[in-house]
């Protein structure tokens, strides 16, 4: 049994005019696409913009009309409207967004803010769910206090965090990332990318992680979905996507990446040579939210890691 699968998954959209706004055409934003999703994995869906990223992960969490198509859950058949699907599907699958702003309530408390998806799925008393929202804010790196403060208070990288915390509240397994960091700064991308990869280590999480950002991807993806037009032209492992991609498409995509990373053992050894002469040169210093200096180097023209996982990768 596979933790998720999705089977010839089609999403169309009616597009109405006319005098009696009747159909008059379709969007076929998802057109049969097949996903095995792998428990403890992060999986990306990569493709330009338009081409239906966004509508699959909805469809995924039940946040769009499927067309046709099926999608299992550890075995379960979720494919039906959200509000038709079990609790279990509910609590275990968790979306967060890429406006970190807007999908946080500004009339409510952090505290309110948490204790909303504890109130619909886990039974606790009131001291266990002031524990729980203590716990939360202390898993994303906020202090106690944060929980007496509204969103507006907190920055781009801490909202995000804060959305985090929120989906982890119900101890999910599956959380959809739609663009979860193209909103924030340069220097807070890598900070949210390198925790979301902490969190996912601690409690075993599987990512499906949507972006339009091949460099982004490649920071955090075991496994790539390349989608254009509503279906995926090619996917594979991290290592067959950048060594070896096989669809033009792909290619393109690729070769958009004015990457430090390059493709090829005997071109990854030069830059690694290459990455020690130049690292000084590239590095970026930034503070995390303690003052603490860090260096980035970029990975793409609007993307930076860590300098200590660069150097990993390189
Ligand atoms: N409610 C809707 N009604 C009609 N068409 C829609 C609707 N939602 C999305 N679309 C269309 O479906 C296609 C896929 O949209 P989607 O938002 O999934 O793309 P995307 O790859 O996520 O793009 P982006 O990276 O810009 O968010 C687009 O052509 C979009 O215009």
């Amino acid at each position: 049994m596979s933790f998720m699968q999705v089977v010839d998954l089609k999403v169309h959209y009616p597009i109405r005019g006319g005098f009696f706004n009747s159909i008059i055409d379709w969007v076929y934003a998802i057109d049969g696409i097949d996903m095995e999703l792998e428990k403890g994995k992060t999986y990306g869906l990569v493709g330009e913009s338009g081409c239906g990223k966004s509508t699959t992960g909805k469809a995924i969490i039940g946040l769009e009309k499927i067309t046709s198509g099926k999608i299992f859950f550890e075995g379960e058949d979720v494919t039906k409207e959200r509000k038709s699907r079990t609790s279990h599907f509910h609590r275990e699958v968790q979306m967060i967004f890429q406006d970190s702003h807007s999908s946080l309530n500004p009339r409510k408390q952090i505290r309110d803010i948490l204790a909303e998806p504890i109130r619909n799925f886990l039974n606790l008393t009131p001291h266990e769910e002031r524990k729980k929202i203590d716990e939360l804010l202390e898993i994303v790196g906020l202090p106690s206090e944060s929980k007496e403060k509204y969103p507006h208070e907190f920055s781009g990288g801490q909202k995000q965090r804060i959305n985090i915390a929120r989906a982890l509240a119900t101890n999910p397994k599956l959380i959809i990332a739609d663009e979860p960091v193209s909103a924030l700064d340069l220097s807070v991308q890598a900070q949210v990318l390198n925790f979301m990869k902490d969190v996912q280590k601690k409690f075993g999480l599987t990512y499906l992680f949507i972006s339009h950002d091949l460099g982004v991807v490649k920071h955090m993806c075991d496994y790539i979905y390349i989608m254009y037009k509503g279906r995926f032209v090619e996917c594979g492992t991290k290592k067959d996507i950048y060594e070896n991609p096989k669809h033009l498409y792909t290619k393109r995509l690729l070769a958009s990446i004015p990457s430090l990373i390059p493709v090829g053992r005997e071109k990854r050894k030069q830059a690694r040579q290459e990455f020690e002469k130049v690292y000084e040169q590239h590095i970026h210093k930034a503070f995390d939210e303690n003052g603490r200096v860090f260096d980035l180097i970029p990975i793409s023209n609007t993307h930076y890691v860590s300098a200590a996982s660069a150097k990993e990768v390189v």
